[in-house]
C-alpha cells in the first residue's frame, strides 16, 4: 500500500525529534457519544500523538475499576460497535491522529476477521489490540490486519519470559505495549523498579516502536517512562477527569484537557 500508516508515522516523526509519543486511552462513548467526541477532540487538541480508543465491553479484561465504569457508562448510554466507527469516522472529520482500537476476538469472529480488519480500517482506524487474542492463535487474523494496514499491537507483561518475547514482537506490525505492572490498569502512585531493566530486555529482542502504560498518572511518571521508551499511554488518570465530573460534561472534558497538557509537559526535554 502506498500511504504511509498513520501510525508508523507518528514514530518515525517522534524518532526524528528525539521525543516520546504521548499516548491517551479513552473508552469510547464514555460517559455518552456527544461528550466522547468531544473529549477525544480536546486530548487531540492537548497534544495527543496516538488515541487509544477502547470498544466498550462487557466483560473487560484487565480493567481496573476506572475504566471498567467508563465501559459501563459508555454502554449505558447506548454505545454500540456501529457507534464506536462512528465516533472514529467524525474524528476523521477534523484529525489526522493515529487511532487504535482496544477490542475482544468475539467481535472480530462475529464480523468474520477479514470483514472486520476491512471495516475498521474503512472507519479510519490504523491499528488493533485484540486484547484477549495470544499471538500463537493470531495468525490468520494479521494477514486479514496485513492485507489492509492496519496495524496489530501486542501486549509485553512483566510476568512475560524472554523466550515468548520474540513471538511477541514477531506478531507486531504496529507496536509493542509494555504493560509496567502486574495486576490491573488505574492510577498508582510509582512506577515499577525494574522498568528500565525490562525494557532492555525486550529492546534485545525486538525492534519495534515500545509504548509502556499502566499506573502512569504524573507528569514524573511521564518523564520516566519517556526516558526509556518511544511513548507513553495514560488511561486512567484522563478517564478519571470525565467521571470527576458527570454531572458537568463540559468541565469534565475541560478537566481531561488540563489533565492531558500537565501530563504531556513531563514529555518536555531538561
Ligand atoms: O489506565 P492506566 O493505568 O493509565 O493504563 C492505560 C490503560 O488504561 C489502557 O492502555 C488500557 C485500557 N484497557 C486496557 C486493557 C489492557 C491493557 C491496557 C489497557
Amino acid at each position: 500500500m502506498s500511504t504511509t500508516n498513520r501510525i508508523e508515522k507518528a514514530f518515525a516523526n517522534g524518532k526524528e525529534a528525539g521525543t516520546s509519543l504521548f499516548v491517551t486511552y479513552l473508552c469510547a462513548g464514555d460517559p455518552n457519544f456527544d461528550t466522547s467526541l468531544k473529549a477525544c477532540k480536546a486530548a487531540i487538541e492537548a497534544g495527543t500523538d496516538i488515541l487509544e480508543l477502547g470498544v466498550p465491553f462487557s466483560d473487560p479484561l484487565a480493567d481496573g475499576l476506572t475504566n471498567q465504569l467508563a465501559a459501563q457508562r459508555a454502554l449505558e448510554s447506548g454505545m454500540t460497535h456501529e457507534g464506536v466507527l462512528n465516533l472514529v469516522r467524525e474524528i476523521r472529520k477534523f484529525s489526522d491522529v493515529p487511532i487504535v482500537f482496544y477490542t475482544y476476538y468475539n467481535l472480530v469472529f462475529a464480523h468474520g476477521e477479514k470483514a472486520y480488519a476491512k471495516m475498521i480500517k474503512d472507519a479510519g482506524v490504523d491499528g488493533i489490540l485484540t486484547l484477549d487474542l495470544p499471538p500463537e492463535e493470531a495468525g490468520t487474523f494479521s494477514q486479514a490486519c496485513a492485507e489492509v494496514d492496519l496495524k496489530t499491537v501486542f501486549i509485553i507483561a512483566p510476568t512475560t519470559p524472554k523466550s515468548r518475547m520474540e513471538l511477541i514482537s514477531k506478531a507486531t506490525t504496529g507496536f509493542l505495549y509494555y504493560v509496567s505492572r502486574t495486576g490491573v490498569t488505574g492510577e498508582r502512585a510509582s512506577l515499577a523498579d525494574d522498568l528500565k531493566e525490562r525494557i532492555e530486555e525486550i529492546r534485545s529482542t525486538s525492534n519495534s516502536p515500545l509504548v509502556v502504560g499502566f499506573g502512569i498518572s504524573k507528569p514524573e511518571h511521564v518523564s520516566a517512562v519517556a526516558e526509556v521508551a518511544d511513548g507513553v499511554v495514560v488511561g486512567s488518570s484522563i478517564v478519571n477527569c470525565l467521571a470527576a465530573n458527570l454531572d458537568n460534561h463540559e468541565a469534565g472534558v475541560t478537566a481531561l484537557r488540563d489533565k492531558i497538557t500537565t501530563l504531556r509537559s513531563g514529555l518536555a526535554r531538561s
